[in-house]
């Protein structure tokens, strides 16, 4: 332990590096993508009192690099499992800092299921599992009650089929067109049923959440609000009970990692899943002439 001399006061337990890098990896050497979620959080131990006692970072491999480190190893090592992963990275971290005792490497991974259509998994669209909530909002008055049904954090993922390209430029506008991007929202969706409608509430549900997922998975995207509007449609097409559906749809934006100073290419295959600003898509699609 170091010591400020003459004041009994010491450097005790210490630690330092990255916490919670966001790493998407998507493995797509065919058609049939396949996505790794994880939550990544690095951390390393061992003789680092000068920097805390003397300002000297000569030993410090920094956060930064740490944070690098996780986004290049999803690629170079790949993510098949956490366990894998987090030795490979744990290793490097270890043997790049030689002030270090140990490296700990935390993950997380969330789950994805592929979203089923035609009762086939979705070569490339995910759902994911777990998660998400079922809402109904009923208002009775004298003239009967007025239900609308919805679900909130349903999480959905295409690794391709989506662009975003053709927009509005100006002089702050710096976003490159998009061919090939990843679209990921969390959906909150609430339809509203025609007055008097007594539907099997359940059935409609699972009908309506269907529907949703299919059409997310199968409707080539130019932007979330086509994506929107398409799952809309499909919906106010098969239930004629329901008047009008709202969307609140977080664009969850993934920006592909640049791999190249690390010797890497990266066709689309690591990203980093940014939380927040995140886009905001709201829209509603109703059918004419009802409430
Ligand atoms: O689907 C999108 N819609 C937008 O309105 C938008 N704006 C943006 O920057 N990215 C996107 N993506």
């Amino acid at each position: 332990m170091s010591t400020r001399e003459g004041t009994g006061i010491v450097l005790g337990p210490n630690r330092y590096g990255k916490a919670e890098s966001r790493v998407v990896r998507i493995v797509r050497d065919t058609t049939r993508h396949e996505i790794h979620d994880l939550n990544v959080s690095t951390s390393l131990y061992g003789d680092f009192a000068a920097a805390h006692t003397d300002g000297d970072q000569s030993q410090v491999l920094p956060t930064d690099t740490q944070k690098n480190t996780v986004f290049a190893f999803a690629k170079r090592h790949g993510v098949a499992s956490p366990e894998d992963y987090a030795i490979a990275l744990g290793t490097r971290l270890l043997e790049a800092t030689p002030a270090a005792k140990g490296a700990v490497v935390q993950v997380e991974e969330y789950a994805w299921d592929r979203i089923p259509v035609n009762g086939f998994g979705h070569d490339h669209a995910f759902v994911r599992r777990g998660g998400e909530v079922r809402t109904a909002v009923v208002e009775v008055t004298s003239a009967g009650p007025s239900v609308t049904s919805g679900l909130k954090d349903l999480v959905v993922l295409k690794s391709t089929g989506s662009e975003f390209k053709g927009f509005l430029r100006d002089e702050y506008t710096t976003l490159p067109d998009a061919d090939d991007r990843i679209l990921a929202t969390a959906l909150r969706v609430d339809w509203h049923h025609r007055d008097g409608a007594r539907p099997d509430w359940s059935t409609t549900y699972e009908s309506v959440r269907a529907l949703l997922l299919e059409t997310f998975a199968t409707t080539y995207s130019r932007a979330l609000q086509e994506t929107l509007y398409a799952m809309g449609r499909a919906v106010l097409t098969a239930h004629e009970d329901i008047t009008r559906i709202a969307f609140s749809a977080p664009n969850k934006h993934h920006f592909l990692v640049d791999l190249e100073p690390f010797g890497l290419d990266n066709p689309g295959e690591v990203f980093i899943a940014a939380d927040r600003p995140y886009g905001l898509i709201e829209a509603e699609v109703v059918r004419e002439g009802t409430a």
